[in-house]
């Protein structure tokens, strides 16, 4: 029970954050309307350079207005109006195309204002109207005892409009009476992850759980990915989850919002989650390392967290462990990201992590994006364990473990992976489409039919492992990367990260890898009033006709997305992007002048399709 006292704070009479900003009015008609729950706070979030610090704070010291927020408060803020007026009960709260706010099995929309051409859409009334609706979808999904209201906790990353969003996630999930538990800094994974955990001194498991982060993309995104203990929720799911939200948001009243208010502030607990979430990867590697209390003594891991949540890592994983992280940067939750993207995907994310490791001699380098659902490494010499690399390394840790298991991957990997896991390493390489949920849905349908497989993992750095219940967690990918060097120390093979070099050793890789994003114009005359959709699928017809007809191009035998095709000793895929009027192209190729080659074969089909920018592939077949 001491536990208790320690970790779970109730916010008794203490009115949520928001309720301290300014006001400013700005005169416009639809957002001046005076003493209404929102209007003194609606879109109140710094305008460009609100350069924010937000400390690792236990559930304790979260009590106290965070730093970043007080910066909120303090700030005379521009009001931003983007939508016409609303037809709702309350008549200053904004009309609201909820259905756009969809991404794929996320939610995501612009939280801040500033930024022309982004007008917000992810407003307080909004977000409260979601989280709402969240609860009445889960409590029809848990069939709820009405003696006992469900949990939900509710995290984030470390963007700028957390705390604001937190606070309308708490009042939506309080007025559709159900718990909330606030976690405050958090990583994805964690969220999943506390629907599963059995610890009532936490508050755990929850019933539900929201984060709220919009991954890499700017500051000014916001989004939400909700959890059960069945996993992350899906398309058809977060679709039925909107459309219940626009009933609310329509039904919304003065009073109705006030009592929201005052139900959150009464109900509100608070939880350290993460030091649970975090001393579990601990004990894992500790156990991996048989029982060994810091099998990371002596070796030197230095962290960059982007300025994202991933920071944890460094302080309550790596240093418990033994590690020495000295070196690691942008701990720091910064939601302006001011030193870089915080994404393995990014070539310069990957050049600050690779300077990191080189400079300070350290045996490897770990990355995380901003919410910790992605990762990448780098070795000791400074070579990059993320794309085809990382999923090559994972597969070879999985498949010691599981002999012959199928590693299911996105549709952008290269041959040289398929290659290495199906001749080097015995296993079975499945690839899928591009998606992480895609892969994940995948590799359970596969053991489901009997097909066993222990790994999903996607070029982004998704990545979910059957044991770690297809949970993709940047964090724990990493822990099975320690293991593995955790463990060659206890079997006597010195070397730094040498041990997770030689496992890919002998995977093939290409002298040229491109990919290209052709972007489609919506508004384009040859659309013809069709979507980008059937407009990209016939861009992808023509493009296969050209390609059967063509005697140096073979069409991928087995292909789930896009025109896959071999020829000129590569390969290159087309495609659509699973959320823009994008088709992103891939190739690979053993030489310049070969991956031109397939680049012309690709450029002579899309020519007839007046509406894709093909600029970036002209440019890259003409100076090539
Ligand atoms: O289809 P694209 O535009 O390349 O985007 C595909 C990517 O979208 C999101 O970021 C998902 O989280 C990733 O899992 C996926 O790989």
């Amino acid at each position: 029970m001491a536990a208790t006292v320690l970790n779970v704070i109730v916010a008794k009479n203490r009115q949520l954050g928001t309720n301290e900003y300014y006001s400013y009015q700005s005169g416009r008609d639809c957002c001046s309307a005076a003493a209404a729950p929102y209007n003194h706070h609606r879109n109140l979030l710094p305008f460009h350079g609100g350069k924010t610090l937000l400390a690792w704070r236990s559930g304790i010291s979260s009590m106290h207005l965070p730093k970043y927020q007080t910066a909120f408060v303090k700030r005379p803020s521009i009001y931003y109006c983007n939508a016409a007026l609303s037809t709702t009960a309350v008549p200053y709260i904004d009309k609201v195309d909820f259905m756009k706010l969809q991404n794929g099995s996320d939610i995501r929309g612009v939280a801040v204002p500033g930024v022309e051409g982004e007008p917000v859409t992810l407003t307080e009334p909004v977000t409260e109207a979601i989280a709402a609706a969240f609860s009445a979808w889960l409590s029809e999904k848990k069939k709820v005892d009405a003696s006992k209201p469900l949990k939900v906790s509710v995290g984030h990353d470390s963007r700028i409009s957390a705390q604001v969003l937190q606070d309308a996630v708490s009042r939506g999930i309080a007025s559709a009476g159900l718990d909330v538990v606030q976690y405050g800094l958090a990583s994805t994974p964690a969220m999943f992850n506390s629907t599963l955990t059995e610890d009532e001194a936490f508050l755990c498991p929850v019933d539900g759980a929201i984060m709220i982060t919009a991954s890499h993309l700017p500051y000014n995104r916001n989004g939400f990915k909700f959890f059960t203990n069945a996993g992350g929720l899906g398309k058809a799911d977060i679709k039925n989850i909107l459309e219940r939200a626009v009933d609310i948001y329509n039904s919304f009243t003065d009073e109705g919002l006030m009592k929201s208010k005052r139900e959150a502030s009464e109900s509100l607990k608070r939880v350290d989650y993460m030091t649970v979430y975090t001393s579990d990867l601990v004990k894992a590697v500790r156990k991996a390392a048989g029982n060994i209390e810091k099998p990371l003594e002596g070796f030197h891991v230095v962290v960059d967290a982007g300025n994202g949540a991933g920071g944890f890592f460094a302080e309550k994983v790596l240093q418990p462990l033994g590690a020495n992280t000295s070196g690691s940067q942008f701990l720091e939750p910064d939601g302006m990201f001011p030193n870089h993207i915080p994404n393995p995907e990014d070539k310069t994310a990957m050049k600050a992590i690779t300077q990191a490791v080189l400079e300070n001699k350290a045996d490897l380098g770990i990355i995380f994006d901003t919410d910790v659902d992605r990762s990448a490494a780098v070795d000791s010499t400074g070579r990059e364990f993320n794309r085809n690399r990382l999923i090559a390394l994972m597969s070879a840790i999985v498949l010691e473990e599981h002999p012959g298991t199928t590693i299911v991957t996105d549709s952008v990997t290269s041959d040289g992976l398929t290659m290495f896991i199906e001749n080097k390493l015995g296993g079975k390489h499945h690839r899928f489409k591009r998606g992480y949920k895609n892969v994940i849905d995948e590799a359970v349908r596969l053991n489901s039919v009997g097909e066993e497989s222990h790994l999903a993992i996607e070029t982004s750095g998704h990545g979910a492992l059957k044991e770690n219940h297809w949970l993709d967690d940047g964090a724990y990918l990493m822990v099975k990367v320690l293991n593995k060097l955790a463990s060659a120390r206890t079997a006597g093979i010195a070397g730094g990260s040498k041990v997770l070099t030689d496992l890919v050793e002998g995977l093939q890789e290409p002298r040229v890898a491109v990919e290209l994003r052709l972007k489609i114009d919506q508004n384009h005359p040859d659309l013809k009033g069709g979507s980008f959709r059937e407009y990209g699928e016939a861009v992808l017809k023509l493009l296969e006709n050209h390609v059967e007809s063509d005697p140096k191009l073979q069409k991928a035998p087995v292909n789930y997305e896009g025109v896959r095709v071999s020829g000129f000793g590569g390969w290159f895929l087309l495609r659509l992007s699973l959320h823009d009027p994008v088709l992103p192209l891939n190739f690979e190729a053993p030489s310049h002048e070969d991956a031109v080659k397939l680049g012309l074969a690709v450029a002579s089909a899309v020519r007839e399709f007046p509406a894709l920018d093909t600029s970036a592939l002209d440019k890259f077949v003409q100076t090539s």
